[in-house]
């Protein structure tokens, strides 16, 4: 893996997407000590600004290092064999009905050491990050009991050890009920909300607390309750709503200050206005648009009216989105949900960033953290356009030029 050792690096005639717009002429860009230092239009440019830094890159498409902000990369297994059933018409919400989906993941991901999950999950990690991913939050959620639900949280953490990015770590506790819980679903909150949570916050494994909020997961009343024990717990907190019906799950977690909520297709205007009051970021999934053929598109232009903002991400995920390229999820934002490029790019880089609570990220400013992307193409819309591997010429995290070629 190559890397530079001067702290001060110097990228040339680049065009710079921002992480919310196109710079409108190509720029000279500075990293010192990690964060960016200097961003200069390249015409205007005076070599004393950049005094004893190296030219890094010169030329090319340069991006804040991309945010995926959704993600269950840590599972063993795969279900394949719930793919073809679906081409044959069988829905996914009958599927896990019948005991498969999520609960097939789970008795997978039961069985497998740490070990074992790691090596499982360290090829799609690869995969993001050979696709520009600098940051990426990774949940739980395949395990269900509080010792597997660690097992995975804590192989999240490992993973982002074993490779230069930054993870974020999502307790999923309440993403389906466990056969051992069957007609006990309020006692599976209690475990979770009396157990799976402190116990969590407690080893410093979650930084926030995700739900199914679903009629094939959790109600709108015990997501509340697991609400109140992860801000009892000083968590931040995320939904999976209104992915397959209209429960209220959306505007239930921006009252307790969401970060996101997520999937939304069968979100309405009072779930969007209640997004906005908050300041609850929309993390659009268009991977599991795809892959479940779902036809109810989310309420792109209700979010755009509210202003609120859209973040998009690759859910990668062994059932509806068993695909880990965040610049096809790019390409799916626009062709499905009619994203502007512009809009799908903000979604992966600024607004993926604020979904996450770290609003710093996902920029290039003068005082942010330099995790960038140096791609060759032409112009930022491109990686939206184009579905193609290895335009990625320079992955650079925390200043560091971790991958080059
Ligand atoms: N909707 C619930 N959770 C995942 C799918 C999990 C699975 O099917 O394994 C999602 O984000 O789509
Ligand atoms: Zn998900």
């Amino acid at each position: 893996m190559p890397t530079q050792s001067t702290s001060k690096r110097l990228w040339r005639d680049v065009q710079v997407f921002d992480g919310l717009v196109q710079l409108s002429e190509a720029m000279n860009v500075l990293v010192e000590d990690g964060r960016i230092a200097g961003l200069w239009p390249a015409r205007e440019f005076n070599e004393a600004c950049a005094e004893g830094a190296a030219c890094a890159g010169r030329g090319g498409v340069l991006t804040p290092g991309l945010v995926d902000c959704h993600t269950h990369l840590v599972y063993a297994g795969n279900r394949a064999g719930e793919f073809e059933q679906r081409l044959e018409g069988v829905s996914y919400e009958e599927i896990a009905r019948a005991g498969g989906g999520i609960l097939s993941s789970v008795r997978a991901t039961r069985a497998a050491s740490e070990d074992e999950l790691i090596a499982a999950s360290l090829p799609r990690l690869d995969a993001l990050l050979a696709d520009g991913v600098t940051t990426v939050e990774i949940k739980s959620g395949y395990g269900l009991t509080v010792a597997d639900e660690l097992k995975m949280l804590r192989v999240a953490r490992r993973l982002g050890q074993l490779r230069p990015v930054r993870v974020l770590t999502t307790l999923l506790g309440a993403h389906a009920l466990p056969p051992e819980y069957a007609g006990r679903a309020d006692d599976y909150v209690s475990l979770v909300c009396e157990e799976m949570i402190p116990a969590a916050a407690a080893e410093g494994l979650a930084d926030a607390v995700d739900v199914f909020c679903e009629g094939i997961g959790f109600s709108p009343a015990q997501c509340e309750r697991i609400y109140q024990a992860a801000k009892a717990h000083g968590l931040a907190i995320k939904a999976h709503a209104e992915q397959l019906s209209n429960l209220g799950g959306s505007a239930l977690a921006a009252r307790y200050g969401a970060l996101s909520a997520d999937h939304i297709e069968y979100l309405d205007e009072a779930g969007v206005r209640a997004m906005a009051e908050a300041g609850t970021v929309a993390v659009l999934l268009p991977g599991a648009f795809h892959v479940l053929r779902e036809t109810r598109l989310p309420p792109i232009e209700l979010l755009r009216q509210y202003g609120v903002p859209m973040a998009v991400a690759s859910d990668a995920n062994p059932g509806t989105s068993p695909i880990c390229m965040p610049t096809l999820m790019a390409n799916l934002a626009c062709t499905l949900f009619r994203l502007t490029p512009r809009e799908a790019l903000a979604g992966m880089t600024a607004h993926g960033a604020r979904a996450l609570g770290l609003p710093d990220l996902g920029r290039i400013a003068v005082g942010a953290p330099a995790d960038l992307c140096l791609w060759d193409i032409q112009q930022p819309a491109e990686l939206a356009y184009a579905v193609q591997a290895g335009r990625l010429r320079q992955r650079v995290f925390k200043g560091e030029v971790v991958y080059a070629r």
